[in-house]
């Protein structure tokens, strides 16, 4: 998969650093925070790469305007605001910068607990409206002894959590992948949310905003919360019922609540952060200019590391990339898709499960990558002529494979079994079997249907696949149909096992007289651009 990232689009407030590293490392860039949904749908076909934070909605229609796009950054951690599924459907990476502004999320959540818990919004507000008698009406409550239930013990629930015990606040939570012990190592006692309603006086979320969590907390678990619990909210709005959480304050079910974050932003509504009992920010977990000059540099230096094929991180659709950016594995994922173009213009329909034997050891940790290859090329095949023009690669294969109940089964044998170092073998199971390998960064082939080529065969440019009856006169006729062509090499299956398998490569696409005097010659043939 190549990175050709020569001009990136910064549609948010991005720290400047972000657009000086992409710039000394030679890439264009366009910084418009400004820009209208019909003007950024103007002007994104021109990027290969998008860089926003949470303002920017990286809509399918959007998506999809972006024809030359290859990236979408997240300068910060959440990534709803992106159609993910639709990047990952037309092969383009999504990554984000997570760790880089936890901390500030995290200092602004205990800022709200501190607020919530000691009324300094109203106070604040009292003493701008001159109104000093207020102070009798704004009796707040200590932290100390209190205990805080923080839904979502990742990274910014963790940290909550070891600031928070520093006041003398019970810490309880609930994570369904964080195990118990090692929550238990930052303070934390892990139990199930029914549990955890009834006993905490605080509750804090830190979960992204996904169906499970979407009205996480809601009228029915208000009501099995202490009266007067205290709810802060610096994840995503919708995680705590708006309707909801609205009822309870109204009702004192919930004593109070800090949100930093809204259903929509900005709200269409403002009744919630109106509310007295409510302390609103505009979403500012990450508005502090150490986590924004972080996740600038982060993310850029990501976009580099990615058009200098150093390295793939942060990506959360791109699995398959891992490891198959150098040179040598960049040789290898063209063997598989090649591989797997030859499986699906030769091999007919799989069982639905592509078998793939990565054979070495240097191929130890190519699995991934492999099938992915393997799967773009034999989908390419398959993909209707005048379709939507979505380019296979390593980000899409897999996902649309999945959607067909495609399987790929790979299995890696340490010794190569051919005399190469290492070799792929792909099995459509029953239909088609081939072994190629790499040579001096190409793809050539070794086996077709269990026939060995005595000379390894070209997998590149115009190829034509055939196979044909054997006879003394095989090479000659093959030759003679397509005289007149640029064949840059012939080259056969050995002799005498039946039928002989032929690969002949063209250095411009053959005529149709030549392709049918093939066929006059041939048993059967496939003409694959490779
Ligand atoms: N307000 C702001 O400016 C900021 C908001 N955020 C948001 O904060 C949230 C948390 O961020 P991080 O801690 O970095 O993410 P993280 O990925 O480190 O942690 C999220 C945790 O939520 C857990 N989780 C998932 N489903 C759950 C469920 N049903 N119940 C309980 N836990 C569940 C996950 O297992 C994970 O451990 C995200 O939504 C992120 O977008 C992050 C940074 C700034
Ligand atoms: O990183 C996140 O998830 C955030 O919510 C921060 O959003 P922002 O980059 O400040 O628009």
């Amino acid at each position: 998969m190549s990175f050709n990232l020569s001009s990136v689009l910064i549609s948010d407030e991005v720290d400047q650093k972000c657009v000086k590293i992409l710039e000394e490392n030679g890439i264009k860039v366009l910084k418009n925070s400004k820009l209208s949904k019909e003007e950024l749908l103007k002007e994104i076909p021109n990027y290969d790469g998008l860089i926003v934070r949470s303002a920017t909605k990286v809509t399918a229609d959007v998506i999809a305007a972006g024809k030359k796009l290859k990236i979408i950054g997240r300068a910060g951690t959440g990534v709803d605001n992106i159609d993910c599924n639709e990047a990952t459907k037309r092969g383009i990476i999504v990554m984000n910068t997570p760790g880089g502004n936890t901390l500030s999320a995290a200092e602004l959540t205990c800022t709200l607990i501190c607020c919530v818990s000691r009324n300094v919004h109203s106070g604040d507000r009292a003493m701008k409206e001159k109104k000093w008698s207020e102070r009798k009406a704004l009796m707040g409550s200590e932290l100390y002894g209190k205990t805080l239930g923080i839904v979502g013990l990742g990274r910014i629930g963790k940290e909550v959590a070891l600031r928070m015990q520093s006041f003398g606040m019970k810490t309880i939570g609930f994570d369904p992948i964080i195990p118990a012990e090692v929550s238990a190592e930052f303070g934390v006692q892990s139990m199930s949310l029914e549990e955890l309603w009834p006993l905490v006086d605080f509750i804090t979320v830190h979960t992204p905003l996904i169906p499970q969590t979407k009205n996480l907390i809601n009228d029915a678990v208000f009501a099995k919360c202490k009266k007067g619990v205290r709810v802060i909210n610096v994840a995503r709005g919708g995680i705590i019922d708006e309707e909801a959480l609205l009822r309870a304050l109204e009702s004192g079910q919930c004593g109070g609540a800090g949100l930093d974050v809204f259903t929509s932003e900005p709200p269409a509504d403002f009744t919630l952060a109106q509310h007295p009992k409510v302390v609103a920010t505009p979403h500012l977990g990450a508005s502090t200019s150490e986590a924004q000059e972080r996740v600038a540099v982060e993310i850029a230096e990501q976009f580099v590391d990615l058009a200098k094929g150093k390295k793939l991180f942060g990506a959360i659709n791109a699995n398959a990339m891992t490891n198959a950016l150098s040179e040598e594995s960049r040789a290898w994922v063209t063997l598989g898709q090649r591989l797997g173009q030859l499986a699906g213009s030769i091999g007919g329909q799989t069982t639905g499960q592509i078998k793939v034997t990565a054979c070495g050891a240097s191929l130890k940790q190519a699995g991934s990558y492999l099938s992915a290859a393997v799967l773009a090329g034999y989908l390419v095949t398959k993909q209707q002529a005048g379709g939507d023009g979505i380019i296979l690669n390593l980000v899409n294969a897999p996902a649309m494979a999945k959607e067909q109940n495609l399987q790929v089964e790979i299995s890696n044998i340490d010794k190569c079994c051919r005399p190469y170092s290492a070799c792929v073998t792909v099995d459509l199971g029953g239909g088609f079997k081939a072994t190629g390998t790499t040579c001096s960064g190409g793809s050539v082939l070794l086996s077709l249907q269990g026939q060995d080529f005595p000379a390894p065969a070209t997998l590149s440019g115009t190829t034509v696949v055939f196979s044909a009856a054997d006879n003394a006169q095989l090479l000659s006729a093959v030759s003679g149909a397509v005289a007149g062509e640029n064949v840059t090499s012939l080259t056969l299956s050995a002799a005498g096992g039946g039928d002989r398998w032929g690969v002949v490569n063209f250095l411009a696409p053959p005529s149709q007289k030549s392709i049918d005097n093939l066929k006059g010659v041939v048993k059967a043939m496939s003409a694959i651009s490779f």
